[in-house]
């Protein structure tokens, strides 16, 4: 519902959206774009390029939840490379940073699952054959794909403008309770705040699992090389390559680890050799926001006197850019039933 006035569209709802990763940026965009007559605002105490996704490798691959229906994880997955797949074919892809990527996922040992559940989205999908895997004698099974990747840092100011475009506004501050949010009289707040959401609404669920990588100059690398245990990878980017990684959990250490560095080159060189001929560019540490279970849903908390709709989107784990958007859609639909609730009677 929104009055037109003085020829000025007068918002009636307020959403704030708590979050400047990848997951906050999306789903206020989501919010922005299909609620217009709603006043979306996002706050954020650190963004671009300071957050865990501008870390990220950002290519689009996931392990299962255990506890979510997995054709929800598979809507997720669908629904973010749907949106991802005609930015990496348009003219914008290298302002966003999204363009195809394709390569071999390798297993020393059988998975479990041989086809992995996203298997029907990516583009390509195959078992590899015997000859290219003799490229990778200590491996014995492997697949061939073309995913996405999203590299955040052009991605997250290239979602900030087109938020901006919707009409969002962004705030640059820490929330350090939710009723600092309520007594300024927002009608739905949204928590996109990673592992922020450990002290913000108290998550004891949340922990970080810390994750180095180093960005290399290889330019002659063009496919991905993922061991599908999951701790070594190599994924050439826009502008170097991304040489991975650690899972360490529970780790808090945001400085660069020399040691972690080392064992990362030698694992990834022994993947592949020429990468001992490759400059190093830099060197990050992340902390991944992760859950058993991904948190997106919805709850009435109560704030001062207000009983506030609260809706949750964060604990995406190593799976964040993966399921963005897919995750940020669900979110939206979350917001429209609270709103719903406050204003029985608007049209969402
Ligand atoms: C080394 C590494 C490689 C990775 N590679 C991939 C990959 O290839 N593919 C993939 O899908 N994922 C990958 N990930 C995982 C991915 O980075 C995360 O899942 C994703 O970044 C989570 O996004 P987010 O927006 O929830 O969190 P973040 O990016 O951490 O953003 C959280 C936001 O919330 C804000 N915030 C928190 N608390 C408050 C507060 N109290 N007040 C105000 N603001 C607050 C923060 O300032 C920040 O803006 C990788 C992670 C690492 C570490
Ligand atoms: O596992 C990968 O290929 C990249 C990733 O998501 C991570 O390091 O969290």
């Amino acid at each position: 519902m929104y009055h037109i006035q003085n020829h000025r569209v007068m918002k009636s709802m307020t959403v704030v959206v708590v979050g400047g990763g990848v997951v906050g940026f999306s789903t206020a965009v989501c919010i922005a774009e299909a609620l217009p007559y709603c006043s979306v605002t996002l706050i954020a105490d650190r963004f671009t390029p300071d957050t865990t996704s501008d870390v990220a490798a950002g290519i689009l691959i996931c392990s299962p939840f255990p506890d979510i229906p997995l054709e929800q994880q598979q809507r997720w997955f669908k629904e973010t490379i749907d949106h991802l797949l005609p930015i990496a074919q348009s003219e914008q892809a290298s302002e966003a940073g999204v363009f195809l990527s394709s390569g071999w996922q390798i297993h020393k040992e059988l998975p479990a699952d041989k086809v992995p559940f996203w298997s029907a989205f990516v583009l390509g999908f195959r078992i590899m054959t015997d000859r290219e895997l003799k490229r990778f004698p200590d491996h014995k099974f492997g697949q061939a794909f073309t995913t996405v990747k999203c590299e955040c840092s052009n991605y997250l100011p290239w979602m900030e403008k087109r938020f901006r475009k919707a009409g969002g506004q962004v705030v640059k501050q820490k929330v350090n309770d939710l009723q600092e949010l309520s007594s300024q009289g927002y009608d739905v707040i949204v928590n996109c705040s990673g592992l922020g959401a450990k002290s913000l609404v108290g998550d004891s669920q949340v922990y970080p699992v810390r994750g180095q990588v180093l960005k290399v100059q290889a330019p002659w690398l063009q496919h991905f090389i993922r061991d599908g245990e999951g701790q070594s990878y190599i994924y050439p980017g826009m502008h170097s390559v991304t040489v991975g990684g650690t899972r360490q959990v529970d780790d808090w250490r945001l400085e660069v680890d020399p040691e972690d560095s080392q064992d990362i080159l030698e694992r990834c060189s022994s993947l592949e050799p020429s990468l001992s001929r490759a400059r190093v560019l830099g060197v990050s540490v992340g902390l991944r926001p992760s859950r058993k279970n991904v948190r997106v849903e919805r709850e009435m908390v109560l704030l001062g006197s207000r009983q506030v709709p609260v809706v949750h989107n964060y604990g995406h784990g190593g799976w964040g850019v993966t399921l963005s958007w897919g995750t940020a859609l669900e979110a939206l639909g979350l917001v429209r039933k609270c709103l719903h609730e406050v204003r029985p009677r608007a049209r969402l």
